[in-house]
């Protein structure tokens, strides 16, 4: 991926965490991925007074892909600021895991830029998806 390409996914991954709604934990998350035909889609974690009900930045960046008519992740980019680089959750890499391939970008960055990288494979290994079914997607 080149660094404008970065800079594209890090500019709406940051504008859509502004709009987080995170006041349970106050941990806002941002999550932008590129589709097959180069378009960028986001979305924030938007949580729920009950709070198993809330969503995760990258099941709304998905959901908005879907939307558009997207179908390919080509790369995804989660934003939060932690002491740590945030991955997606577990739950997030197999939603994740539907629409791309291993070797498919999972990037971590914070407001001071790009701190992991990792491939779907690294974060789910021997995973399963839809070429596990007989009739396929
Ligand atoms: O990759 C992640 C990790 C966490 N969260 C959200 C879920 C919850 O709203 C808050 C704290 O876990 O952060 C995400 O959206 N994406
Ligand atoms: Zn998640």
């Amino acid at each position: 991926m080149t660094e404008p390409d970065l800079d594209a996914l890090f500019t709406a991954a940051s504008a859509v965490r502004g709009q987080a709604h995170a006041p349970y934990s106050g941990f806002r998350v941002g999550a932008a991925l590129r589709d097959e035909a180069g378009r960028i889609h986001a979305g924030c974690n938007v949580e729920n007074a009950a709070y198993p009900v809330g969503t995760c930045a990258e099941a709304g960046a998905i959901a908005a892909m879907i939307a558009a008519g997207g179908r390919q992740i080509r790369a995804i980019l989660v934003l939060a600021d932690s002491p740590a680089p945030v991955t997606p959750c577990g739950a997030c890499r197999q939603r994740i895991r539907e629409f791309a391939g291993p070797d498919t970008p999972i990037l971590s960055g914070d407001s001071s830029g790009l701190r992991a990288r990792y491939t779907l494979d690294q974060l789910l290994p021997a995973s399963f998806g839809p070429e596990h079914f007989v009739h396929g997607s």
